[in-house]
């Protein structure tokens, strides 16, 4: 299933450089309506307003997007003063987890502002001139949620923590080596959340994560799934989790210990494998580090490998089609994944709709990023669900395993709380 909404005329793109202060937050810029989001440390890409978007669903939602935005990027007009990545024509995307049910999307705004190493551009998209300056108008106040009330999501502990010893026990007997378990908690605000709010509180909060927001669905993830730029690609892979305890002597010990674990370092290799597999066909040459090292998050730390490769000219590929080849990777499925993520479906009790796929961005070469959609909640209207989930391995424990899906809650609960 697909449908789209496209001008029959070409777009026409236009970059410009803005002479802006960059200690500004691109976050002040977001007016109420379709605000869109990718900002890490400052930099990176925000916009509004929609010139063109596709939706998708099923097993071809990528191929399906790919395709549209190709022949878009084709036709469109652009005069790009800018030319770095994410400048021109860019969308904004968001991927359901599973083929099947949700829904997908590629967005691309008829405004965008982009920072990078420190220069600031304009992007405006439309099918004739905008008037480029009238774009940056001031915008609403942000409205911080009033009387946020929590509650259990599909299910609750109790039932989360049996099915995590059911997993458990079907990889003791050998179905499986790994799957991926997830959560979700509901927050009822009194009035419609205004997403502005915990996108702020993330970018502050998790300057080390990506800060996004696509329809509805923002978080701040740790978990890049693939970068592709002029030919270089990057994954960030993160399985292995413990919880900081604030007390920073005793969390450098933690570190240490997870660095050690075996179950965490099983639980990784597994993801990194999962990675590098998909990844090796695109790619003429490859590195993997041997080890992993931790991630510091204000909530978590990780086990974390950065991998990177060189895309094989041969076999020129977008980065949306790598973010493809690679999900489900084993870091939010399992292995084999087509078990896990079978088992997924079977036990897990909730839809996951776009929460652990990839979202991110792509430019008209089809370089971008896609992040991991985790740390994430999901906006409809006063509700928003916030998701979880754990790697479960045969020496998981579901009581820890629970106890992980709550720090990972932190961060999004934190950010849609009145005062974080
Ligand atoms: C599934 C999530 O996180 C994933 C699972 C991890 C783990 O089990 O250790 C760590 C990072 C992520 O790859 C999530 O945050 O919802």
């Amino acid at each position: 299933m697909t449908s789209f909404a496209e001008p029959h005329a070409p777009l026409v793109a236009r970059s410009v450089v803005l002479d802006q202060d960059t200690a500004s937050s691109l976050l002040d810029l977001l007016p109420d309506r379709g605000p869109l989001c990718w900002l890490r440390r400052g930099e990176g890409i925000v916009g509004w307003g929609e010139a063109a978007s596709i939706r998708t669903a099923g097993a071809d939602r990528f191929a399906d997007a790919d395709a549209w935005w190709t022949t878009l990027t084709g036709r469109a007009v652009v005069r790009d003063e800018v030319n770095r990545p994410g400048s021109g024509l860019v969308a904004f995307g968001s991927f359901a987890f599973a083929d099947a049910p949700g829904e997908s999307m590629l967005v691309v705004p008829e405004v965008v502002v982009g920072r990078r190493g420190g220069v600031t551009w304009l992007t405006t998209v439309s099918r004739g001139g905008l008037d480029v300056e009238g774009h940056l108008a001031p915008v609403e106040p942000v409205r911080a949620p009033s009387g946020i009330v929590f509650a259990d999501g599909a299910l609750d502990g109790e039932r989360w923590m049996s099915v995590v010893a059911d997993a458990v026990a079907r990889i003791g007997r050998g179905d499986l080596e790994k799957v991926v378990l997830a959560r979700d908690l509901l927050a009822t605000a009194d009035d419609d959340v205004d997403v502005r709010w915990p996108l702020q509180r993330l970018a502050e909060d998790y300057p080390m994560c990506w800060t996004f927001h696509v329809e509805g669905l923002f978080g701040a993830t740790p978990e890049m799934l693939v970068r592709r730029e002029r030919g270089l690609v990057t994954s960030r892979v993160l399985a292995g989790t413990i919880r900081r305890t604030g007390d920073d002597e005793h969390d450098l010990a933690l570190a240490a210990a997870l660095a050690r674990s075996s179950k965490d370092l099983e639980e990784h290799e597994y993801a990194v494998r999962s990675v590098a597999d998909a990844l090796g066909p695109y790619c003429s040459s490859f590195n993997v580090p041997e080890s992993p090292f931790v991630l510091h998050l204000p909530n978590v730390m990780h086990l974390a490998t950065d991998v990177a490769g060189v895309v094989d000219d041969a076999r020129p590929v977008s980065s949306l089609r790598l973010a493809e080849a690679l999900h489900p990777s084993a870091a939010v499925g399992g292995t084999p994944t087509e078990v896990a993520v079978a088992l997924i479906e079977a036990i897990e009790g909730m839809d996951r709709g776009r929460y652990a796929g990839p979202v991110g961005w792509m430019d008209a070469a089809g370089d971008g990023e896609w992040g991991i959609a985790l740390r994430s909640g999901l906006i409809e209207g006063r509700t928003v669900r916030l998701f979880a989930g754990c790697g479960i391995v045969g020496a998981s424990d579901p009581e820890a395993e629970l106890a992980e899906t709550q720090a990972k809650f932190v961060p999004v609960r934190d950010a849609v709380s009145p005062s974080a």
